[in-house]
């Protein structure tokens, strides 16, 4: 199979449509970015990285940072994570307050912005908040094997001030006893794991571990059991996408996160890690392109868990 052709192809039949979707506009800083860009980066368990587009431009990661966050509070508490944020798809919208009431402020699961927090409290245990960015960062340039990756501070400052939402979601589960450290340093820890800007390449060598049974094949670290990681990637294809998940399943049939930067991460289990990114979002938040290209990709490799 010619991966290289595949990523030229997408890019070529995407690049008409480049800037379609919307930008998310309720973080400032995300509002200033160029609609009018594509990147694409596949690297496979055997160490190829295949690209095409604007596969080397820094982007906000946003909710991509939340897979590699329970990644870290797995590793911390184990199956006691699950005692507060459940397993199951929500339905509805990544900020949304609805179920936490009637759920006794225990969130669906770790990839809507309540569930997320709630990870990030137990990231932060026995840490003080720069402490706990710090381990992040470090985490994530262990992962793709890049020490030049960064957090854009203007942007989780820009969402550090527009924010209410989330705090509005942290209070309250706060209110509910879910939530252990005060809600401003959860915050904080929660907007600059957002904030952290990678690229496309930099992002599908950073979840190849979860394509190759929880070990990095490039440098040979085990990050997670290999039971792990596949329990990762049943929640990135039942959650990963909010309330467009049973759409990216029926339509790209892969374990994906997205965010409102405009990436997702896409895992083709034994096969490779698939970074896409375009800042243009469908309704549901998740970006338009994007999405259209791990389509593309799924039907073009025949990729799909569910068969080809
Ligand atoms: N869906 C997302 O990427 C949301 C993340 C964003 N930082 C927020 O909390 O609103």
């Amino acid at each position: 199979m010619d991966l290289q052709a595949i990523v030229d192809g997408i890019v070529a039949e995407m690049q008409p449509r480049f800037g379609e979707g919307k930008v998310a506009d309720y973080i400032p800083e995300l509002a200033r970015i160029d609609p009018n860009q594509f990147g694409i980066a596949i690297t496979t368990v055997d160490g190829q990285t295949y690209t095409a587009g604007h596969a080397d431009v820094p982007f906000s990661i946003q909710s991509i940072s939340k897979v590699f966050m329970l990644t870290l509070a797995l590793g911390k508490a184990g199956e006691g994570v699950w005692k507060r944020v459940g397993r199951e798809p929500s339905g509805s919208s990544f900020n949304s307050i609805v179920q936490l009431e009637h759920e006794h402020g225990i969130p669906r699961n770790p990839f809507i912005n309540a569930g997320a927090i709630v990870v990030t409290d137990m990231v932060l245990s026995g840490y003080k908040p720069r402490e706990a960015i710090g381990e992040f960062l470090r985490f994530m340039r262990f992962l793709a094997d890049d020490d030049s990756i960064t957090i854009d501070h203007k942007v989780a400052g820009s969402e550090q001030t527009t924010g209410y939402r989330n705090f509005a979601l942290a209070n309250f589960m706060r209110g509910f006893g879910n939530l252990e450290h005060n809600v401003e340093m959860v915050l904080g820890v929660y907007f600059h794991q957002c904030a952290l800007a990678m690229n496309c390449v930099q992002l599908s060598h950073a979840g190849l571990y979860l394509a190759n049974r929880g070990t990095n094949p490039l440098s040979g670290f085990s990050v997670v059991s290999p039971k792990r990681a596949r329990r990762i990637n049943a929640l990135m294809l039942t959650c990963g996408h909010y309330d467009g998940s049973g759409d990216f399943a029926y339509r790209v049939g892969l374990p994906g996160k997205s965010g409102v930067g405009g990436g997702i991460l896409a895992i083709a289990p034994g096969k490779a890690s698939i970074a896409v990114w375009s800042p243009g979002l469908n309704k549901v938040g998740n970006s338009a392109l994007g999405s259209e290209a791990l389509e593309l990709l799924a039907s073009r490799t025949g990729w799909s868990v569910f068969g080809n």
